[in-house]
């Protein structure tokens, strides 16, 4: 299988290349030159399945020979060894037609762990294969990087440097980054918003004399190997509710919209979803770029689901490629207009083409934290704020012909003050993560300027 670069100007790698790649060498991002397709009987054969068999047979379908079979399923095996649930990624009913997804049965207690306990396995065996050792670096509103430090900490060939913006996760987010001492574990706490580090970490990907030195690696989204182990989860429920006889539809709380591309992955590759629904807080530019064609970043607020509090969806590219029939140019001119002017219109064909596949909707705080109080009242369900704003907006649409599946993203216990002020419950931390308050931090702070945060890794990396 190789990879295509969103912006046509990269060399096609192949899946371990992409996966060490991070970002393409163009700027662009990866997806694969074509996508597998999976038959009714194909998807038929995971009922009944463990997760592992599941995600096996999903994800070979990327990594083709690269990895064999023996040690893809080693790494597979281990990684989902880490949940706390033994279905992994369990479907509770919330009330009749709707089901949450719970994605938060991992180490760190978001839907992150998922993909992250596989991507540190595979680029850990990659780099030993080839004798090298690599720098990753990661923008987070909180989730990615705890679910990153924590699959990352301790691995030799490795060293981990994640940005977060000052002050803007909540306090269970932040010490889960900050209290994990390992050496090669660095987190820096930016002065800026979670676009400002997002848009540090891609600069560091452009400026190629620094990407080589250190030989940088990166584990948002951006990197095609946390998509593809966020696909299997879609199979894996919609089997649950009777796919392939039947389809299933689902809300996803969107951020940097790597969640939802999944989903969209999987439907692409034969899985009958109906309705794919964006789910933002009242950082709508997702929501705003499907009502209107127009995809404009405005300021960001802080909300009380700050996970989410993002303006440029990196993933959002992927799907422009998709939409605009794999035209490259017209995705590179697309960026070149944000970049320029913070704003561009979609083609008439690539806003149809959209429109087809997903809906969006959005949550206010407001229309959120009554979510959360409501559900408590009503099923003594806890949602995390996150999940809230995708119940709430699921919930807002009606009920539809097919079952609707709502990613629960978070565990409430990461964010135990909003949940708090919304339905009275204090959340308790799970026992390994009892003792996190009384854990010491370690963090550098470092102003918003790319030559401060490079020099900062430059001299810390060990691959430099
Ligand atoms: C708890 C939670 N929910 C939802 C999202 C949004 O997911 P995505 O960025 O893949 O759209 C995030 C962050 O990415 C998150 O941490
Ligand atoms: N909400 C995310 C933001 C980064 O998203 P990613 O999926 O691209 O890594 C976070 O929790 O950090």
């Amino acid at each position: 299988m190789q990879f295509v670069s969103t912006r046509g100007q990269a060399p096609a790698l192949g899946f371990s290349d992409a996966v060490l790649a991070g970002l393409a060498a163009d700027g662009g991002l990866y997806v694969p030159a074509s996508w597998p397709q999976l038959s009714h009987d194909d998807i038929a054969a995971f009922a009944g399945k463990p997760y592992a068999d599941v995600a096996y047979d999903i994800i070979s379908r990327f990594t083709g020979d690269e990895i064999p079979a023996g040690k893809l399923r080693a790494i597979i095996d281990a990684a989902y060894a880490s949940f706390r649930h033994p279905s992994v990624t369990p479907l509770v009913e919330l009330e009749t037609n709707h089901f949450v997804l719970e994605l938060f049965h991992g180490p760190t207690l978001a839907f992150k762990d998922v993909a992250m306990q596989f991507l540190s396995r595979t680029m850990d065996y990659i780099l030993t294969e080839r004798g090298l050792r690599a720098t990753i670096v990661g923008a987070t509103s909180g989730d990615t990087g705890s679910a990153a430090i924590e699959a990352f900490r301790g691995r030799d060939t490795t060293d981990i440097f994640i940005l977060h913006p000052l002050g803007r996760t909540s306090e269970v987010q932040r010490r889960q980054m900050t209290t994990v001492l390992d050496a090669n574990v660095h987190n820096i706490a930016l002065e800026g918003t979670f676009d400002d580090c997002q848009d540090a970490v891609k600069a560091m990907f452009n400026h190629h004399a620094f990407r080589d030195s250190v030989r940088l690696s990166g584990v948002n989204s951006i990197n095609w190997g946390r998509i593809v182990a966020q696909i299997v989860y879609y199979f894996t429920a919609a089997v649950s509710l009777g796919a392939p006889h039947r389809a299933v539809s689902f809300t996803v709380p969107t951020g940097n919209f790597g969640d939802i591309f999944a989903g969209y992955c999987a439907k692409r590759m034969g899985l009958p979803i109906d309705r794919l629904v964006i789910a933002t807080n009242a950082n709508d530019i997702l929501r705003r770029t499907i009502d209107t064609g127009r995809y404009e970043v405005t300021g960001v607020a802080p909300t009380i689901s700050p996970s989410m509090d993002i303006q440029i969806s990196s993933n959002f590219e992927r799907l422009l490629f998709e939409s605009a029939g794999r035209d490259a140019e017209a995705v590179t001119r697309m960026m070149a207009a944000l970049k320029q002017s913070r704003g561009f219109d979609l083609p008439d064909a690539s806003i149809a083409a959209i429109r087809a596949e997903f809906a969006a909707g959005t949550s206010d705080e407001a229309a959120t934290a009554k979510t959360i109080a409501d559900t408590w009242a009503r099923s003594s369900y806890l949602l995390d704020p996150h999940t809230a704003v995708g119940v709430s907006v699921a919930r807002g649409l009606g009920s539809g012909p097919t079952p609707m599946i709502t990613l629960a993203t978070a565990h409430p216990a990461k964010f135990p003050a909003a949940v708090k002020a919304a339905s009275g419950v204090d959340p308790a931390l799970p026992a390994w993560l009892e003792d996190l308050y009384q854990r010491p931090e370690r963090v550098d702070i470092l102003s918003n300027d790319q030559k401060v945060v490079e020099d900062f890794i430059g001299t810390r990396s060990r691959a430099a």
